[in-house]
C-alpha cells in the first residue's frame, strides 16, 4: 500500500469538502439574513432532522452511519454559530428620542397621548388610518417607531395588535400604560339637557355604559375614533351634539367639558407598546415578550410554565391567539421579567426554542412601572 498515494487522494477529497463546506456556510449566512428580516429563529429542529435522515440514506457502506450522522450534527452546529454571528444586535438605543414616530388615529386620541408621554424628543409625528398601516410604515422605514394599544385593563387584549406584531415580524422596544378617562364634550355653551346626539368610538360608548344608560333618549353615532368625533362636533358647531373623548381631545379641538369622567370603571388603563424594526439591547431592560406554540400533547403548556418556575422567573402574563390554519391550536404570548443577559433567561429561551413548535422572540424592553 502506498501511503503517499492514499494521502494524496484524501487531499483531493478534502479540497472538494472545503469548497463544498464553504459554499454551505455561505448559504447558511443568506438564510440567517432571511431569518433576521422575517424574524424566524435560527434553530430549526425539523429541518435538521430532515438533513440528517436524507443524508444517511445516501450512505452505501452502512458501517459509517454513526460517523456521518455526527459529522452532520457538527456541521449544522457550526452553521448555527455562523448564523448567530451574522445576526447583529443594536445596542442601547434610547427609544425616547426618535426622528419619526407613528400612531393610529388623530391628535387627541389616547394613542397620541401615550406617544407624547413616552417620547421626549422627536422630529415628526405621523398619523395612520389603521394599526396595520402603522406596522407597514415601520417596515417601509417611513417611521422608526410606532405606538399601538395592546391591552386594556377592563376590556382585555386588543387582538389585532397581537396578530400584527407576529405577522410583521417587528420587535417590542418599550411600553407605557395610560389612564383612560372619557368625558362628554361639547362646543362652548352646550348643556347636557340640550344634547340630542353623542358621537364616539364604540369603545367610548362601551366604557361609558352606565352614564349612557341614564340618558337613553340621546342618539349614539359611531365614529372611527374618539378624537375624530371631537373634531367633528367642533366643525358642526351645534349645541345639540356631544362627543365622548379625552381631555387632550378637548384641548386639541377647543371644546368644553359638559360632564367629566363618565367612564363606568374609574380605574381604566390601556397599555401601549412601542414597536420597531430592530431588537434593542440594554441592561436596563427587565421585561421579555415571546410567542410560542406548544406541542399538541398532554402537559405541553404545563412543561413551559414549569420552566419559568424552575428558573425562578416571574411570568407576568400569558395570552392565547388562535393559529389561523390549524383549528384549535394556539399561539401563546408570554411576558416575563428578566434581561437577556441573565443566565436563567438564556436557559429558558433555549428551552423554548427547542421545545416549541413555533418560537418568536418579541423583545426585551423596560417595563412601565405603573403596570403591576
Ligand atoms: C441553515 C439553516 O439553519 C440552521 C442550520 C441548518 C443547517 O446547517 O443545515 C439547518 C437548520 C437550522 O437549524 C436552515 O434553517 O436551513
Amino acid at each position: 500500500m502506498d501511503l503517499n498515494k492514499l494521502r494524496n487522494e484524501i487531499d483531493e477529497i478534502d479540497k472538494k469538502i472545503v469548497e463544498l463546506i464553504e459554499r454551505r456556510y455561505e448559504i447558511a449566512i443568506d438564510i440567517a439574513k432571511y431569518k433576521e428580516k422575517n424574524n424566524i429563529p435560527i434553530y430549526n429542529e425539523i429541518r435538521e432532522k430532515e438533513v440528517i435522515n436524507k443524508n444517511l440514506k445516501y450512505i452505501e457502506n452502512k458501517e459509517f452511519m454513526n460517523e456521518v450522522k455526527k459529522t452532520f450534527i457538527n456541521i449544522m452546529e457550526l452553521s448555527k454559530d455562523i448564523q448567530k454571528r451574522v445576526i447583529k444586535i443594536k445596542k442601547n438605543l434610547n427609544v425616547k428620542e426618535a426622528k419619526k414616530i407613528g400612531f393610529q388615529g388623530s391628535e387627541g386620541s389616547f394613542s397620541h397621548e401615550a406617544l407624547l408621554k413616552y417620547f421626549k424628543n422627536y422630529e415628526e409625528i405621523k398619523k395612520y388610518p389603521s394599526f396595520e398601516e402603522v406596522f407597514k410604515a415601520i417596515n417601509k422605514r417611513d417611521i422608526e417607531y410606532g405606538i399601538v394599544p395592546i391591552d386594556n385593563s377592563s376590556t382585555g387584549e386588543i387582538t389585532d395588535t397581537y396578530d400584527l406584531i407576529r405577522k410583521y415580524g417587528l420587535y417590542i422596544v418599550g411600553e407605557i400604560a395610560i389612564k383612560i378617562e372619557q368625558n362628554l364634550l361639547g362646543i362652548s355653551g352646550a348643556k347636557l339637557e340640550n344634547i340630542k346626539e353623542i358621537y364616539s368610538h364604540p369603545q367610548g360608548f362601551q366604557q361609558s355604559r352606565e352614564f349612557l344608560d341614564e340618558h337613553k333618549d340621546i342618539k349614539l353615532v359611531s365614529f372611527p375614533n374618539t378624537a375624530l368625533s371631537a373634531q367633528y362636533i367642533k366643525e358642526q358647531n351645534d349645541k345639540s351634539k356631544g362627543a365622548i373623548a379625552s381631555i387632550r381631545a378637548k384641548e386639541e379641538y377647543g371644546l368644553e367639558i359638559i360632564v367629566p369622567s363618565i367612564n363606568s370603571n374609574k380605574n381604566n388603563y390601556t397599555r401601549f407598546v412601542i414597536v420597531g424594526e430592530n431588537f434593542e439591547k440594554s441592561i436596563e431592560n427587565n421585561k421579555i415578550s415571546i410567542i410560542v406554540s406548544t406541542p399538541h400533547k398532554t402537559g405541553g403548556l404545563y412543561k413551559f410554565i414549569k420552566k419559568f418556575a424552575d428558573n425562578n422567573l416571574n411570568m407576568l402574563s400569558i395570552k392565547s391567539r388562535p393559529i389561523q390554519d390549524r383549528p384549535w391550536e394556539y399561539f401563546f404570548y408570554i411576558d416575563f421579567e428578566g434581561n437577556l443577559e441573565d443566565e436563567n433567561v438564556k436557559d429558558t429561551l433555549e428551552y423554548f426554542k427547542k421545545e416549541s413548535g413555533y418560537f418568536k422572540f418579541l423583545g426585551n424592553y423596560k417595563k412601565d412601572d405603573n403596570i403591576l
